[in-house]
This record gives structure tokens, sequence and C-alpha cells, in this order.
């Protein structure tokens, strides 16, 4: 499943240096010769793609950018230092374009490759260009060229690498409201949730991960039952599930067995795949309450389970934390910022 994300950055290439007029002043040559070297060129703007980054977040903050110029030419023929280029970090799968008429200028796919998106300007010409028999000290030189300018248009396919999926009702939406700027429906009946909603979280790289919260799963999903088939197949290229369970539910350990048999029935590995389990809406448990159903679950599941209020945004971090340690990302922040999203 994925999503478009999209950013609009303005990028300019370095204008080039002028030329300038000299001549040479040395001992015993009465009249030297022009000698006035030529600027240098501005530095080129190139995009480069970087395995590293998976999202266009960071073009939502700086938007603007502006290789260095070249510098001016030097006497004793001298040519100005050029500017050096500036690369620019986008994902894997960024396609680029003209903002104004929506022309594809590239697209970036493998890791390493680069895209010229404006070029530099030239350096102007010194005097000692313009020797000639007929003037032998030419007073002319030339200005370096602007750099070019354009206005781009970054556009990415993401795919989500966590699905939250649960029981209709578990709070899914909620929680990934909380977590990224996504607003998906949020109400108190089943199946609210109709499509897959995606929201951005802000990972402690400074990047982001995109979420996808599933439509409810229930008994038979896998033969088709309820929005069935569809959204276990949404879930298929996930790297991390997020197994929301209502922690208010009258049968928490049934809750939980029905979607991990529809993981099961599914197949295509999605049994297997790495699995958080969550109890959500802990805040209508009073905490003896908890910590029993806490053990209860930890006992079915074998492994330890997180419990949040999505509502009251208690122990959030923790989840988050536990994302990016499934994720294999680096250590979180003190805080962490929802950002972005878009359903
Ligand atoms: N008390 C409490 N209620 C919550 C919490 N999280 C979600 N809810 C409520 O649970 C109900 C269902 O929330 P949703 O986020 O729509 O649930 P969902 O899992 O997306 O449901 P479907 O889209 O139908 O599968 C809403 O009334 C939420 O306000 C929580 O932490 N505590
Ligand atoms: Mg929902």
């Amino acid at each position: 499943m994925h999503f478009i994300d999209q950013a609009r950055i303005a990028v300019k290439a370095g204008r080039g240096g002028d030329g300038i007029v000299a001549f040479r002043r040395e001992k015993y040559v009465p009249a030297g010769g022009p000698s006035g070297g030529d600027g240098g060129r501005g530095g080129d703007v190139l995009l480069v793609a970087d395995a590293n980054l998976q999202t266009l977040l960071d073009f939502k903050y700086r938007r603007i950018f502006e290789a260095v110029d070249g510098r001016r030419g030097g006497p004793n023929r001298c040519t100005g230092a050029s500017g050096d280029a500036l690369r620019i970090k986008v994902p894997c799968g960024t396609e680029v374009r003209d903002a104004r008429t929506g022309i594809l200028l590239g697209d970036l796919t493998r890791p390493g490759e680069e895209l010229l998106v404006a070029a530099a300007g030239r350096g102007g010409l010194g005097n000692a260009h313009y020797l000639s028999n007929r003037n032998r000290a030419p007073e002319k030189c030339t200005e370096g060229k602007e750099g070019e300018e354009w206005l781009l248009q970054l556009e990415l396919k993401l795919l989500a690498e966590v699905g939250i999926i649960g029981l209709p009702n578990a709070g899914k939406s909620t929680l990934i409201s909380v977590l990224s700027a996504a607003r998906p429906k949020i109400a108190d009946y089943p199946f609210t949730t109709l499509v897959p909603n995606l929201g951005v979280v802000r990972r402690p790289s400074g990047d982001g991960t995109v979420f996808a919260d599933i439509p409810g799963l229930i008994a038979g999903a896998a033969q088709g039952a309820g929005l069935g088939h569809d959204f276990l197949r949404h879930i298929e290229r996930t790297r991390l599930l997020v197994h929301l369970v209502d922690a208010a539910s009258e049968a928490v350990l049934s809750d939980l067995q029905v979607v991990e048999r529809e993981l099961a029935a599914y197949g295509h590995g999605l049994e297997r795949r790495p699995r958080l389990v969550v109890l959500n809406k802990i805040e209508l448990l009073d905490p003896a309450e908890l910590e029993l159903l806490r053990a209860e679950v930890e006992g079915h599941c074998g492994r330890s389970v997180l419990a949040v209020s999505a509502a009251t945004g208690s122990h959030l971090d923790s989840l988050l934390a536990a994302v990016w340690r499934e994720l294999d990302i680096g250590a979180p922040r003190e805080t962490e910022e929802p950002v972005m999203g878009e359903a």
C-alpha cells in the first residue's frame, strides 16, 4: 500500500564569477599585457538518491536551496575558484518535476543516483582573453552568468512500514491520529475505517516512518468476511505489525486470538511478521486490574506486552521506542513530536 508524499522546493545554482581587467606589472616591462583572469563557475544543484531516507518530511521545513557562486577572476590570469556543487539528498524513488509545467525531469531510483536540477552559471572572461593584434591592451571583460533557478515538485510513493491491526473499535484510527498528523474518522462503532489511513511518524533519525491504520479485522476476514482480504493484502508489505487490543473488552484473550487466527489463515508469512501486542484504553482499568490482565496476555503471547491509552496519550513514547527497536532505528529522542501525515 502506498500514498504519495509531495514537496515543492526552489533550487538555484551558483552564479559564475566575473572576469576582471588587469595588466601585468613587472619590473623592466613597461607595458605589461592584459592579465585579468576569468571568473570561476558557480556550483550546480544536484539531487542524490539516499537509501537512508524514506519520506520527503525534511522538505516541509527547508524549501530553498542555493549553491554557492563562483569567485571573480584574479590578476596574473588567475581563474576564480568554482563554487562547490550542492547535493540535496532525497529518498530512493523520488520523482522530480518542473513545478510550473509538470514535466518529468527525472526519477531517482538507485541509491547514489544523481540528477542535475539547476546548472551553474559560467564564469565571465577576463581581459586576457581579448588580447589581439589590433588591441594590445583590451579593457574588456565579461560578467559571470546567473545560475539556473527552478521550482521543483518532488513526489514519492510511500510504503507503509508499520501496520496497525486489531478488531474493529480497538482504537487504531485514534492511535494513528495521535502519533501522526493523519486525521482519520474515529467513531464508537465497528468498521469506521473503510480504507487504510496512512500517517508519517517522525522517527529518532529525523526522517519519518509510515504507519498504516488498517480497517478492523474480524473472524473470517481471511476468507473475505468484513472488509476482509483487501486489507490483509495491504499489510503484506509492512515490516512490523502493531496489534492493538481493547483492554476494556470482556474477552481480551479471545479478541487477540481472533486476529491471530486471521493472520495465520491468510498466510503469506503474516503470522511470522514481527509484531507488538499493545493493550489500548488502559485508563479505563484500575492499575491492579491492568497488571493482572497484562500478565495473562503476556502468558498467552510468551513475550512482553505494551499498555497504552491512545485517548490520553499515556505510554505512547514507550510504544514508539519499541517500534523503533523492532525496525532497528536508533535510540529515540526524549520527546517524539507528531508530524504531518495524510489520510
Ligand atoms: N477510553 C478510551 N477510548 C478510546 C481509546 N482509544 C480509542 N478510543 C475510542 O474507541 C472508539 C473506536 O476508536 P477508533 O479509533 O475509531 O477505532 P478503530 O480501531 O479505528 O475502529 P475501526 O475503524 O472500526 O476498525 C472511539 O470511540 C474512540 O474514541 C482509549 O485509549 N481510551
Ligand atoms: Mg478505524
